[in-house]
C-alpha cells in the first residue's frame, strides 16, 4: 500500500500515524529516481508492522502533513465485482419470473438477483484481499433463505453465481456450495462505524425499479477511517447519453453505466462493456429556473409535495425527472440534471448502502450532498446515516439557494399541517 505525503523540502520530519504508530522519514533516504521531489512515494507495506489503512498522517512536532492513500487495487476490485454482478442482474430481469419474487419480513420485495449480486461481489472482494480482514456493510441477510420453502431459490442463486463467475473466465475458482452463498452473503453483516476498512454495499439499489424493468443501480463503495474513500454504481439501464428530458427509455444499445470515483481522484464513467472512462463533472448551472432535478420514481420513497413546493420557491421550470435508485446520483454527476431531493416519510432511517457510493461519484465529480439542515453525512455511524429530514444534492454554487427555499418550505409545510 502506498502513501503519498507532501513535506517541506530538505526536512527530517517523524510522522506518526494516528493509530500510535511512528515512522521516521528521511527525504534523503528516497529512492534516487524521485529525485527527491515532494510529494514522493514510501511503502507502507515494508513495514510489516504497519496494518493500519489510516489516511491522517501527523507531523509529531505538530506540523500537519497532507496524505492521501491511493485505493487503486480496492477501486479495481470493485469495479470488477459490480460489473459481474451487473451481469447476474441483467440476466434475472430479462428472465424475469413471478417465482423470482419473494417478500421479506419488510414487504420489500426481493429477489433472487439482490442475493445473488450480495453473494457474488462478497465472495470477489474477500478473495481479492486475503490478508485483509474482511469487512461488509451490506442490505441482505440468509434469514429468509435458510427457511425449508427458499430451498429452491437458493439452488437458483447458487446457479447464477456460479454462471457469472465462470463466464467471466474465472475459471480458476471452484464452483460454490450453497454454503458458500449463505457465508458470503452473511458476512454482510458488519455494522461498520469509525475504524478500519469496510466495504459497503447495496447488491440491488432500487429493487422496485429492477421488478418494473426501470432503473436500478448496483452500489458499492469502501469506508475508510468513517469516510467514504471510493464508490462504484453500476447502473445497467442507465443511457450512456443524457437523460435530462427525462428520457429513460431502454432501447438496448449505448445502455448500461459504470460510475467510478475515488477520493481526490475525480469521478469517471465507462459503459459496462468496458469503454474507455470519461471524466464527468455536475453541472455549471448557477440559476435555478434553469435547472431541473431528480427525485424518486416510488411516492412512497420521497415526498413529491415537499420537492413540487421547493422547486417552485426555486423557480425550477423543468419537471422533475422521476427515476428509481442511486442511478440519480450517477445521472447528476455527469450534468443530466442540476439537483437531487430526497424526503421519505417520517420515521423512514436512511442506510448508509443507500448512499454512500452515490455521495462519492457525486462529490468527486464537484457536487455537495447534505441533509436537510445543511449538514453533511456521516457514514461512520453504523449502519445507519442518522440525519435531519432528507437529503440534498446539488452543485456547490446552487446550494445555498437550494438550502434556503428547502427550510422554508419544510417550515411551510408544518405550519400548514
Ligand atoms: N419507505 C422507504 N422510503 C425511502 N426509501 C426506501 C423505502 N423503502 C425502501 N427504500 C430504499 O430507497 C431506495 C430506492 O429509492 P428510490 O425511490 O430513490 O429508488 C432503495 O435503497 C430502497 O431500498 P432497496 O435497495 O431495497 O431498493
Ligand atoms: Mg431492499
Ligand atoms: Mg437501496
Ligand atoms: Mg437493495
Amino acid at each position: 500500500m502506498n502513501a503519498s505525503i507532501s513535506i517541506g523540502l530538505g526536512h527530517h520530519v517523524h510522522v506518526q500515524l494516528t493509530r500510535g504508530v511512528l515512522l521516521h522519514i528521511n527525504p534523503i533516504s528516497t529512492p534516487p529516481n524521485s529525485q527527491s521531489k515532494f510529494p514522493f512515494l514510501f511503502s507502507l507495506s515494508s513495514l510489516s508492522s504497519l496494518s493500519t489503512t489510516t489516511t491522517q498522517l501527523r507531523a509529531v512536532r505538530g506540523r500537519r502533513v497532507a496524505a492521501s492513500m491511493s485505493y487503486d487495487k480496492q477501486l479495481a476490485a470493485a469495479k470488477k465485482a459490480a460489473s459481474l454482478a451487473a451481469r447476474l442482474c441483467q440476466k434475472v430481469q430479462k428472465a424475469l419470473l413471478q417465482s423470482d419474487v419473494q417478500s421479506k419480513s419488510d414487504k420489500s420485495p426481493v429477489t433472487v438477483a439482490d442475493y445473488g449480486s450480495q453473494a457474488l461481489i462478497s465472495f470477489i472482494l474477500e478473495k481479492e484481499f486475503p490478508s485483509v480482514p474482511f469487512s461488509l456493510v451490506a442490505e441482505e441477510d440468509s434469514g429468509d433463505l435458510c427457511k425449508e420453502e427458499s430451498r429452491e431459490t437458493l439452488h437458483r442463486i447458487t446457479e447464477l453465481v456460479n454462471e457469472t463467475l465462470a463466464t467471466d473466465g474465472m475459471n480458476d475458482i471452484s464452483p460454490l456450495s450453497e454454503e458458500d452463498v449463505l457465508k458470503a452473503i452473511d458476512n454482510g453483516k458488519s455494522e461498520g462505524g469509525p475504524h478500519g476498512q469496510h466495504w459497503v454495499l447495496d447488491p440491488i439499489d432500487g429493487t422496485k425499479g429492477f421488478l418494473r424493468g426501470d432503473q436500478y443501480a448496483i452500489a458499492l463503495a469502501l469506508l475508510d477511517e468513517g469516510k467514504v474513500v471510493l464508490g462504484v454504481l453500476a447502473c445497467p439501464n442507465l443511457p450512456l447519453a443524457s437523460i435530462a428530458r427525462g428520457g429513460q427509455s431502454i432501447s438496448g444499445d449505448g445502455v448500461g453505466c459504470l460510475f467510478f470515483a475515488q477520493v481526490e481522484a475525480g469521478t469517471y464513467m465507462q459503459s459496462l462493456d468496458g469503454s474507455t472512462p470519461t471524466k464527468v463533472h455536475v453541472t455549471a448551472i448557477e440559476n435555478p429556473e434553469e435547472a431541473s432535478f431528480f427525485e424518486s420514481y416510488e411516492a412512497a420513497h420521497s415526498s413529491h409535495d415537499l420537492s413540487g413546493l421547493i422547486a417552485r420557491k426555486l423557480g425550477v421550470k423543468a419537471p422533475p425527472v422521476r427515476i428509481d435508485s442511486q442511478a440519480k446520483y450517477g445521472a447528476l454527476s455527469r450534468g443530466d440534471g442540476a439537483i437531487y431531493m430526497r424526503f421519505p416519510r417520517k420515521g423512514y432511517r436512511e442506510k448508509i448502502w443507500d448512499h454512500a457510493a452515490g455521495y462519492i461519484v457525486v462529490a468527486e465529480a464537484g457536487g455537495v450532498a447534505t441533509d436537510a439542515a445543511g449538514n453533511p453525512l456521516d457514514f461512520s455511524k453504523g449502519r445507519y446515516l442518522d440525519l435531519d429530514t432528507g437529503i440534498i444534492v446539488t452543485n456547490q454554487k446552487l446550494m445555498p439557494s437550494l438550502l434556503k427555499a428547502v427550510q422554508e418550505s419544510i417550515k411551510e409545510k408544518a405550519s400548514s399541517l
